[in-house]
């Protein structure tokens, strides 16, 4: 973020989806949650679940910084879900967004979805500086592995920034990639929550359950999309 004032056109997002339901993932699942997916993607993985979310799809529709903040200050959750796609792709506005969403006393808490593809410095240090992010924003990030086609794109510069309240995703799709997890872990792992999730209808929860616990991780965290379970796996704005 630079000091500059922006103007209100500079402050409209592209838009897919701004609705309610509960957490599936992660630690907050199961809590009511206000979910914000920003359009368009940095990455394209291979088994994405929302390329609903960028190009050749549209945004859904356009939206300035107070009107979605009006409309996730109605919908009254403590929780919000800052996802996508890739929510921190629009830089200063991606920011604004965030600190505009903080700074609201209905909203505790924001988890932010983020590929592990975009630097978070500049996201980081807005924590830095602002008592209502510092407070309320956490960041949940991916690790692409080889089979995701995107690991080159990893910033593993991002590791070092992370707090202990932030998340770090590991999608696993069989016993190979869980021990690239693992080198990834012992080369740039400092802090926060190690969450393993299975590749949906590739690997049974049940095997990366085995791969849990035999591994030295004993705080990490399996993580299943239970929105899969509850509503039909392709259902939108739930
Ligand atoms: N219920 C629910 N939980 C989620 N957690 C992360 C989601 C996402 O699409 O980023 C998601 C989602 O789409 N729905
Ligand atoms: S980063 Fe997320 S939204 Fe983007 S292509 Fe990968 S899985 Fe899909
Ligand atoms: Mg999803």
């Amino acid at each position: 973020m630079d000091g500059r004032i922006m103007t209100k056109q500079s402050r409209v997002l592209p838009m897919v989806e701004i609705f309610q339901t509960v957490e599936g993932e992660g630690l907050k699942a199961g809590f009511p949650t206000t979910f914000v997916r920003l359009y368009n993607c940095n990455l394209r993985c291979k088994w994405c679940d929302t390329t609903y979310s960028y190009a050749p799809h549209q945004p859904e529709f356009y939206a300035t910084i107070e009107e979605i903040v009006e409309q996730v200050v109605q919908l009254e959750n403590p929780s919000i879900c800052l996802t996508g796609g890739e929510p921190l792709m629009h830089g200063d506005k991606s920011a604004a967004l965030i600190q505009a969403l903080a700074e609201q006393p209905v909203i505790e808490e924001i988890h932010i979805e983020t590929n592990g593809a975009i630097d978070l410095t500049p996201f980081c240090a807005l924590r830095a500086t602002n008592t209502d992010v510092r407070e309320k924003v956490r960041f949940i990030m991916d690790v692409k592995l080889r089979s995701s086609g995107e690991k080159e794109a990893m910033v593993w510069e991002n590791f070092p920034l992370l707090s202990g309240q932030d998340e770090i995703k590991f999608v696993i799709g069989d016993e190979r990639e869980f021990k690239e997890a693992v080198e990834v872990i012992e080369s740039y792992y400092e802090q926060g929550q190690l969450l393993f999730s299975p590749v949906w209808e590739q690997l049974a929860p049940a095997a990366l359950v085995e791969m849990i616990l035999a591994s030295p991780y004993k705080r990490a965290k399996l993580s299943l999309q239970t929105h899969k379970y509850i509503w039909h796996p392709e259902q939108k704005g739930v």
